[in-house]
């Protein structure tokens, strides 16, 4: 990861796109998920428009370890190394990059299947874009959705994913932002890290179901934002019934406090927030926990070599 000292913190507009209608048809899902980020692009009636736009987890393809095979595109991208994008073999990337020039904005292209040409492993992940259309960054989701609940739900990404190997945030001119992705969250030093190293704000698009879903997509967001004292953000596919997956939705905004600061219900929407560096610098100042930790009495677990 690139360590710009110290990184900018300036206010700036979030949209997030609870994209709906993910279908089997990976083209008209490129071509909605298009749509929509257009539409978000250009914002709230009298307001400041989005200087970023994210979109969720697993955009491009029905969520589920089966399709990840049939939807995965190679992308060839090497951190630190300029992309071209004219010669991408992905789709998907060359639309985003695409569309975050046509719109002049950073896009979190939420995440894809990605095959790796070198490995044949099948990864989910995240790339970003920068208002020229550059792809800056990319987030391989490192922790893998396996979960067992009898009666309820049992998913098993590793069936036919591999978990990513980095840790991964982006410079913008007004913040810096660390990326995770869905079960990530679940993790705290992943979050822990990113902030130590100057994220701002984490953005992590997600996908909780029904069962998880309602007990802690907003505990965990909020645990995340309040432990580390940065603005947290999930962006969530809407809620399809007729799906393989049923996504709980409810895309969010958190700030450095721990309040939410915007909130989608289930449906197909856009939500916007406005991030605002003060918030960040009073929740610092008033609750001191930056300055208050006892490594003469724990070990700093977010320390790396
Ligand atoms: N879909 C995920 O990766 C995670 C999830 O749904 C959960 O943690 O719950």
């Amino acid at each position: 990861m690139p360590f710009k000292v110290p990184p900018t913190f300036k206010s700036f507009t979030l949209a997030l796109v609870q994209l709906g209608n993910i279908g089997a048809n990976k083209s008209d899902n490129l071509r909605h998920a298009r749509a929509m980020v257009l539409t978000a692009a250009s914002g709230r009636a009298d307001q400041q428009k989005p200087s970023i736009i994210v979109l969720p987890e697993c955009f491009n393809s029905p969520y589920g370890h089966v399709h990840f095979p049939v939807y995965a595109e190679e992308i060839g991208y090497t951190p630190g190394t300029p992309y071209d994008i004219a010669k991408s073999k992905s789709e998907s990337v060359k639309m985003l990059s695409e569309v975050a020039k046509e719109t002049k904005s950073w896009l979190i292209g939420g995440s894809i299947p990605e095959k790796d040409d070198t490995d044949g492993k099948i990864y989910n992940t995240c790339t970003v874009y920068s208002p020229a259309g550059e792809l800056i960054c990319m987030h391989r989701k490192v922790h893998l959705f396996d979960i067992d609940i009898p009666g309820k739900i049992t998913f098993k990404e590793s069936e036919t994913l591999t978990g990513g190997k980095s840790m991964n945030f982006f410079d913008t001119e007004f913040a810096r932002i660390g990326l995770g992705i869905c079960y990530d969250v679940r993790f705290p030093e992943l979050a822990m890290i990113a902030a130590r190293r100057g994220c701002h704000v984490l953005v992590y698009p997600g996908a909780f179901n029904l069962t998880t879903g309602p007990l802690h997509w907003e505990l965990l967001q909020r645990g995340r934002a309040v432990d580390n004292q940065v603005f947290f953000s999930m962006c969530s596919p809407a809620r399809d019934l007729t799906a393989g997956y049923h996504a709980w939705g409810h895309s969010m905004v958190v700030n450095p406090m721990g309040l939410i600061l915007s909130e989608a219900n289930e449906d197909e929407t856009i939500i916007y927030a406005d991030i605002d560096p003060e918030t960040f610098k009073t929740a610092r100042a008033g609750v001191p926990v930056t300055t208050q930790r006892r490594f003469d009495v724990y070990p700093d677990v977010s320390v790396v070599a």
